[in-house]
């Protein structure tokens, strides 16, 4: 059973839902690590007021019993505590001149769905376009991406993400294992490893945020313990560094995505980019080096998977560009909805949890199973099979 899900709900309306289906049964769900991962996406400096109003947990109100999947859809639900502030606006039809009225969005900001949405879908309340464009979402995606961690996990995949670059500041390069890089990254405010980035970045955020600006970055994810052969070089649509890009791509905000060392693979001859392949008895077939990230013909060659993308500075600015007013089609700068100055460490997360689902969702595809038990006798069949080629 390939896995599968949809996510609804918007940011201001009562809560998030979510429903996986395709999950094996007998999969021991952690609901504290659940809450941390929710929590973790919430984290970061250069975040708005909203952060501070939210205290996301995850409910799981289907597919688990006594803490075990059964098999069933799993449902998921993040409540919205700003719901409470917001409930005239989403239920009550607005009376001219009335409170409600005045928070009708028509100045439409660039950089965000904004015009797309009211023209793709006849809005004149771009409102309608905002609720479910904001990046909001990713609470829930968060929430799904942290059952597909926890299931990487039982095979002993593990995930950690950073944040490489906060519009100049960028973090210098470093040689730590993943799971130092999981507790390091975890303590930072900008999810960086060393405390002078750190602050560096920070000072740099509030200069920003003083100006009435935004700022984007880079983030990075890695993936560790990956087997050789998840996805294929058989069709467009399996190749799964493809599908790791689009997930990727798919994070509000993101402009880019990079394997491994991505576009500097353009300027080097070829020699300084593949990547030797070595064998002895211990390791099996391996390489001298990981400049490909983990892919050579859509599948995944056994080296930790290595993604980068690239976030594009927040579109709603307290100092706010030039617009046109869709009542009157007069020039009118944008209207100013609170929001974040940065979000690039809370993205980092989030990319995370995306690129856990890829993985996760090509893991299903190449072992699946109904229960636990039986995905995990097919992974021992394949590892044997690896070691006997
Ligand atoms: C974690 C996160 C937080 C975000 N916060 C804001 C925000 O406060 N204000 C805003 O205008 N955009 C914010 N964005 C970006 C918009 O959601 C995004 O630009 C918009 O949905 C348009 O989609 P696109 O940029 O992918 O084209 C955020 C994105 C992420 C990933
Ligand atoms: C709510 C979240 O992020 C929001 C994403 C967002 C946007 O336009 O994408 C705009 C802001 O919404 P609000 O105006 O309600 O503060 C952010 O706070 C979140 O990450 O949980």
């Amino acid at each position: 059973m390939s896995l599968r899900y949809l996510s609804a709900g918007e940011t201001h309306g009562p809560q998030l839902t979510a429903i996986i289906e395709g999950l094996p049964s007998n999969m021991k769900l952690d609901f504290e690590a659940l809450n941390f991962e929710v929590a973790r996406r919430q984290k970061g400096y250069g975040r708005g007021r909203r952060m501070q109003i939210e205290k996301d947990t995850v409910s799981i109100v289907g597919g688990v019993r006594h803490g075990y999947t059964t098999g069933a859809p799993v449902a998921l639900v993040v409540e919205n505590n700003d719901w409470k502030h917001w409930q005239n606006i989403m239920n009550i039809e607005p009376i001219e001149g009335s409170d409600e009225e005045k928070r009708r969005v028509h100045r439409p900001r660039p950089g965000h769905a904004d015009l797309n949405g009211g023209l793709k879908y006849n809005l004149k309340d771009l409102r309608n376009v905002l609720e479910r464009s904001s990046a909001r979402e990713t609470a829930i995606r968060v929430a799904v991406g942290a059952i597909a961690k926890q299931f990487l996990e039982h095979f002993g995949i593990k995930i950690a993400g950073q944040v490489i670059r906060i519009g100049e500041i960028e973090a210098p390069p470093h040689n730590l294992s993943i799971d130092e890089l999981i507790t390091m990254t975890e303590q930072s405010s900008v999810r960086v490893v060393d405390a002078e980035t750190e602050k560096k970045m920070e000072a740099y955020i509030d200069q920003i945020k003083a100006d009435g600006d935004s700022i984007g970055g880079i983030v990075e994810c890695i993936v560790e313990g990956v087997p050789i052969g998840l996805g294929s070089h058989v069709q467009y649509d399996r190749k799964l560094d493809g599908r790791i890009a689009a997930a990727v791509m798919s994070i509000n905000a993101f402009k880019g995505v990079e394997i491994g060392i991505g576009f500097e693979a353009g300027t080097l001859p070829g020699s300084k980019v593949h990547d030797e392949i070595l064998y002895n008895e211990e390791q099996g077939y391996h390489r001298g080096s990981n400049r490909l990230g983990g892919f050579e013909g859509g599948m995944t060659n056994g080296m930790p998977v290595v993604v980068r993308g690239v976030m594009k500075p927040i579109p709603t600015l307290y100092k706010p560009l030039q617009s046109i007013d869709i009542d009157t089609k007069e020039p009118f700068t944008a209207q100013v909805e609170r929001s974040d100055a940065c979000a690039v460490p809370a993205a980092s997360v989030v990319m995370e949890h995306v690129v856990a689902w890829e993985i996760a969702k090509a893991f299903m595809e190449k072992f699946g199973g109904d229960s636990i038990q039986e995905i995990d006798r097919n992974v021992k069949g394949y590892l044997s099979q690896l070691e006997n080629y």
